[in-house]
């Protein structure tokens, strides 16, 4: 029997942005991202009376003034930086590479079309979650909504994911490469700000049921939950990265930023911003690496308001390093994954 000939397209998939500043871009963005059950996960009546009549009505226009603080010409951060990284790694390999957003566009099922319409023989599509690490509002929804737009139409290809990539050599030595020329210069402490989700997110994820969140050490004792736990992963991300380059324990820590709500992760960034001059911490090197694309959550909520808050306290020098946007150690990362030379499980 003759044997198919694989013939692999691309996909890398991202959170996504509105479509524009105006404030009715804002609103359907918003709705969308928001009325996700992995996001905001109450009972669909309950989230409908909370989303869309207090939070969008009350975000919409505050988050339409961020936005536009960080607007290019060519669009918004966060998807000018995901084509930009299509385009290069377009240029190293054969296959296809098309983008998707979870929340606006271009959508799924249009990067699944532009991949049939450009290589109608394509038989298996490898879909990139840009999430270096698990969350069920992040990796988790990307995935669910790309399997289910999937299964709405009959598509001559399979689909296949790249898990978190957290711990993947190439990943972190690109990571790493990225602060190594900021610790050239004078810093007192490196602060690495994750994106922060709701701790009950957490204990929803935990495979044992039992595991997650029990201590503050639960994180580093071994367990089959540390597969979808996101504190453990950017835990493990952070201690790795800085045993690379050989950043002591005492000049590094974790915050989580971007909360909506109470009973998030702990210790809150703006927090932590607005505290560490007092300790002594008037150099500050901060980086995002829940994200791999700058965007409004670094642009706007960190560099701008969190080095706002760090000076207003007293801080000295406060220095952003970018996320890895185009860096070509990055796209070297990308390239391996995207072809199944993942050393993360
Ligand atoms: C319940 C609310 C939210 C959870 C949980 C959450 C998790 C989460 N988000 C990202 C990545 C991004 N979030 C971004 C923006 C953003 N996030 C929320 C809410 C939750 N996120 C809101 C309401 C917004 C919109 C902006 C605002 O009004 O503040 C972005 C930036 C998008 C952009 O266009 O630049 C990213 C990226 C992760 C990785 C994550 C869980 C780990
Ligand atoms: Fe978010
Ligand atoms: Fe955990």
């Amino acid at each position: 029997m003759a044997s198919t000939k694989t013939k692999k397209g691309i996909i890398l998939i991202n959170l996504g942005s509105p479509d524009s500043t105006n404030v009715s871009d804002l609103r359907k963005y918003l709705d969308e991202f928001l009325m996700d059950e992995r996001v905001i996960d109450k009972p669909w009546l309950m989230r409908a009376l909370l989303v869309k009549g207090i939070i969008v009505p009350f975000r919409a226009p505050k988050s339409a003034e961020a936005y536009k603080q960080i607007w290019t010409e060519e669009g918004s951060p966060l998807i000018v930086f995901t084509k930009k990284l299509q385009h290069a790694l377009q240029a190293r390999v054969d296959e296809p590479v098309e983008i998707a957003m979870r929340y606006g566009n271009p959508t799924a099922e249009e990067a699944y079309a532009a991949l049939e319409k450009r290589s109608p023989e394509i038989n298996e599509v490898i879909i990139l979650p840009l999430y270096p690490h698990y969350a069920m509002s992040s990796y988790e929804t990307a995935v669910e909504h790309m399997k289910k737009v999937y299964k709405q139409k009959k598509y001559p290809f399979t689909i296949s994911f790249v898990s978190p990539f957290y711990k993947n050599d190439a990943y972190l030595n690109a990571l790493a490469a990225s602060i190594r020329p900021s610790l050239e210069k004078k810093y007192d402490h490196i602060l690495f700000s994750y994106h922060g989700v709701p701790a009950r997110h957490i204990r929803k994820s935990d495979v044992t049921g039992c595991h997650c969140l029990q201590s503050d050490t639960c994180c580093e004792t071994e367990s089959p939950a540390h597969a979808f736990c996101y504190r453990h992963q950017v835990r493990t991300t952070t201690r790795l990265v800085c045993e690379q380059l050989k950043i002591s324990p005492d000049k590094y820590s974790i915050s989580f930023q971007s909360r909506l709500g109470k009973g998030w992760l702990e210790p809150f960034t703006d927090i932590r911003l607005e505290e560490m001059p007092g300790e002594g911490i008037k150099n500050l090197l901060i980086l995002c690496p829940a994200f791999v694309s700058d965007c409004l959550e670094t642009l706007e909520e960190i560099a701008m308001r969190g080095k706002e808050i760090f000076m207003k306290a007293g801080g000295e020098s406060f220095k952003m390093i970018p996320c890895l946007n185009t860096n070509a150690l990055w796209v070297d990362a990308v390239e391996q994954m995207v072809n199944g030379e993942m050393t993360s499980d």
